[in-house]
């Protein structure tokens, strides 16, 4: 490799084909930049080659197979429902094709260039980029780093057929007899729920110290539902050996009433992510990264040396492709002289459960630990009209308001047609919504959506749909009925 031999001239470039890396190419080709993208694998990244598209297919083909089995209720006699593992494999597949062709089209369209290697800076005007023997120089104005971040390169578990981590679990060739679960976040109960569908034994080892990531009355339905499935959950477990023998996988555990052995078929655990900020070289030309090797933005995903922006899972939590995507945006119209804003604040929180569950703002929790004075309503699916004519009645809508000045919080919701309904809620929150917001306007009837009006009635005591509940002495007993607490501690 000869460093300091002729430079390829190019205007802004961009590391990483994902959802943050083709955002921003296009975005910044949009207002007239000259983009060059340099992608090591696919195009689409983490999200559409291991990640959201494929685990979707999965927990869809789930949610479509349930839904099915469960359709009886309306009338719908259709035999014995079964799933043909190796045609949604196909589709998983051909999604995945199709998706990035589009994605690669786009770019051409947009006339971003495309280069395949890995790129490294060589200085904060230069970035070495190499493919197998081939390597070459590009010097650049401007260049936003949107790499990703990888499963931790020294795993604590080999990863194999039976053995998988959260860039393997949608490439199964199988379903698991008995798939065991190690975790607490968001992928893991989805595939928990998921794979119980297509008709594996699941038993969940929930993580030690740590619950279900959501506010507490989500938590709880989320463990009602996860019962009525037979879905096992095991809590405070620390794993201890993850062994394969000859049925599948032992697993050595200590949980909350000691140590023992779980055999199943399979073992999904989520790994550590790490940013590979070693191997970009942003160490060497003085980007800041945080303690883990996150690269350090502002609110315009500027770094610490000024024409370089980060974006993505490589500048930290949360890890979703919502925020990869708007940050590409972001970055690329700073970049372009403009002056956009990130914030994060009401990032809609989506999990593909079955029923999903959806959340904007803050949890019940957060506004206590906060010392707010809250209220809060609570509205269960199985009141709403339009879920008695589905019959998917599992589930409630939580909203949680100040106390006094009546703005909106938080809204957590559980129930079919979550990750639909929440972007009212986003839409409120950014707006700085109170009450009267979601009260005043008019909501198509029947629908789900009247479940989110009626929460939110509730927290003046006038959902109607709801029965009065006693009223309690020393609190505002104004607003309190069936569903609404008065969150003040
Ligand atoms: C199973 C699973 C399911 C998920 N589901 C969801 C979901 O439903 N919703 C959601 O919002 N998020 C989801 N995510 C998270 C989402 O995939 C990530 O947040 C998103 O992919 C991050 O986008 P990114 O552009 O930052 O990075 P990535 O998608 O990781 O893309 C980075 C790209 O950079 C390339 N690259 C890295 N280093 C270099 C280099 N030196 N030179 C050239 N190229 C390089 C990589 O090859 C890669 O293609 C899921 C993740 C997983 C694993
Ligand atoms: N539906 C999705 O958006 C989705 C699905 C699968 C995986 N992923 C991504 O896969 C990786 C690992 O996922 P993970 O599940 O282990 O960790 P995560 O990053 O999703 O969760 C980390 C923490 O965030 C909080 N959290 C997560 N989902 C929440 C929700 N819906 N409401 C409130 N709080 C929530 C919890 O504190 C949780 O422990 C991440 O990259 C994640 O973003 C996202």
């Amino acid at each position: 490799m000869v460093v300091g031999e002729m430079a390829n001239q190019a205007d802004l470039i961009v590391i990483g084909g994902g959802p943050g890396g083709y955002h921003a190419a296009i975005r910044a080709a949009q207002l007239g930049r000259q983009v060059l993208l340099i992608e090591k694998g696919e195009m689409g990244g983490v999200c559409l080659n291991k990640g959201c598209i494929p685990s979707r297919v999965i927990t869809e083909a789930a949610k479509s197979l349930d839904l099915v089995k469960k359709s009886d209720v309306l009338g719908i006699a259709t035999g014995h429902a079964d799933i043909q593992f190796d045609r949604l494999l196909e589709h998983r597949n051909k999604t995945i094709a199709s998706l990035r062709a589009g994605v690669e089209a786009l770019c051409k369209a947009n006339k971003v260039q495309r280069i395949r290697g890995s790129a490294f800076f060589l200085s904060d005007t230069r970035i070495g980029v190499e493919e197998g023997d081939k390597y070459d120089v590009h010097e650049f104005n401007d260049a936003i780093i949107a790499a990703g971040v990888n499963p931790a390169a020294n795993s604590k578990y080999p990863v194999s057929r039976r053995i998988l981590n959260q860039l393997e679990i949608s490439f199964l060739d199988e379903i698991p007899a008995h798939l065991a679960i190690y975790g607490s976040g968001t992928l893991p109960l989805e595939m928990a729920m998921a794979f119980r569908a297509l008709g594996s034994e699941v038993t969940f080892l929930l993580k030690k110290g740590e619950n279900l990531p959501f506010d507490s009355s989500i938590s709880k339905e989320l463990a009602r539902i996860f019962k009525k499935e037979k879905i096992q959950m095991l809590k405070e477990c620390v794993i201890k050996d993850v062994a394969e023998i000859e049925s599948g996988v032992a697993i050595q555990f200590e949980g909350a009433s000691g140590e023992k052995v779980l055999e199943a078929t399979h073992f999904f655990y989520q790994e550590k992510q790490s940013p590979d900020t070693a191997g970009l070289g942003t160490l060497r030309i003085g980007i800041q990264h945080d303690s883990e090797g996150f690269i350090q933005v502002d609110s315009q995903c500027r770094t610490s040396v000024k024409n370089i922006y980060a974006v993505g899972d490589i500048t930290g939590e949360p890890f979703l492709a919502s925020k990869a995507i708007k940050q590409g945006k972001i970055a690329a119209e700073a970049a372009c002289g403009l002056n956009p804003e990130a914030d994060f604040h009401f990032l809609p929180k989506v999990s593909f459960t079955r029923p999903p569950i959806a959340s904007v703002g803050m949890t019940e929790e957060e506004a206590l630990s906060k010392k707010l004075e809250i209220k809060t309503s609570q509205f269960p699916l199985a009141a709403n009209g339009f879920s008695a004519i589905t019959g998917k009645k599992d589930g409630l809508i939580k909203i949680i308001s100040e106390h006094g000045t009546d703005v909106i919080l938080g809204i957590h919701i559980i129930g079919e047609g979550a990750h639909e309904l929440i972007f009212g809620g986003v839409t409120g929150l950014e707006m700085g919504a109170r009450e009267e917001d979601f009260v005043f306007p008019s909501y198509p009837h029947p629908g789900l959506a009247e479940a989110l009006l009626e929460a939110a009635e509730g927290l003046g005591g006038k959902a109607v749909h709801l029965k009065p509940q006693k009223k309690t002495s020393g609190v505002d007993t104004e607003s309190l009925q069936a569903g609404v607490s008065l969150g003040i501690k």
